[in-house]
């Protein structure tokens, strides 16, 4: 019997920089952003759809301009949920024939990452615990802002996308506080893996500090 764990948190609050760790610590992650990307690849139907529904104009080189059609979906809830229309199904039947891959292999522990995990209300089901990650939402504007080069508007309309973090935290199993030094956070997670008997946690590189 696998135990199934997921993990996230709010945008920029510092999921990706927890999966690495767990990665690192030879965890399986089933990793939605980066399905996110294989099923709107060149070449794939998802593609293909979000050109039909959206325009040739987001397509450049045959390839997605995500920066083009970010602009457009985090300012628009109407045009977000077109897109998720389409690439919901797509991420949703990866992640779970993953999740029964792992589970055929008889993995102890798997995790599945997913930003939006509460929002698409179908993964709470695919999972035994939650671990969210969070800040307060001044750090985590102030991180996106930086990250990803934005004005304060710009954060702000991407954050008014995602559930507020706090409603996050009060359905989670186990809360990661990333407001502090990345060293706190490590020392978190470091005894959330011991505590469980998950993975190897003196794998984890700790150049990063
Ligand atoms: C709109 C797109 C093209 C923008 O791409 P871009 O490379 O600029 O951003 P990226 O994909 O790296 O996402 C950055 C962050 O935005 C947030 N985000 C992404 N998709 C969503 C969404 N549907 N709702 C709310 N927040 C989202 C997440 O916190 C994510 O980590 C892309 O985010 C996308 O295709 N989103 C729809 C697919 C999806 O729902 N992905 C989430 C996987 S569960
Ligand atoms: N404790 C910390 N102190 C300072 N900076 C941090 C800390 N944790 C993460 N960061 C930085 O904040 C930014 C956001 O972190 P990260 O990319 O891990 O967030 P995320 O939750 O995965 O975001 P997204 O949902 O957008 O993928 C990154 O630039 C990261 O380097």
């Amino acid at each position: 019997m696998s135990e199934v764990w997921g993990l996230t948190g709010g945008i920029a609050t510092g999921k990706s920089t927890v999966s690495a760790w767990l990665r690192e610590a030879g965890l399986p992650i089933i990793d939605a952003d980066v399905i996110a990307r294989q099923v709107v690849a060149p070449g794939t139907n998802g593609l293909a759809q979000i050109e039909q529904a959206f325009g040739a104009k987001f397509i450049v080189d045959g390839a997605l301009d995500r920066q083009r059609l970010g602009q457009l979906v985090f300012h628009d809830p109407d045009q977000l949920h077109q897109l998720e229309s389409i690439t919901t199904p797509l991420i949703q039947a990866e992640i779970q024939r993953q999740l029964a891959a792992y589970r055929a292999a008889n993995a102890p522990v798997v995790v599945i990452d997913a930003p939006t995990f509460f929002e698409v209300g179908y993964l709470v089901d695919l999972v035994d615990h939650i671990l969210v990650v969070a800040t307060d939402p001044v750090t985590q504007q102030r991180r996106l802002m930086a990250r990803n080069n934005l004005s304060a508007a710009d954060a702000q309309a991407r954050m008014a996308q995602q559930w507020p973090i706090e409603k996050k935290m009060a359905r989670a199993t186990v809360v990661i506080d990333n407001g502090g030094t990345i060293a706190q956070t490590l020392q978190q997670v470091v005894k959330w893996l011991d505590t469980n008997n998950f993975g190897k946690s003196q794998q984890i590189k700790r150049g990063d500090q």
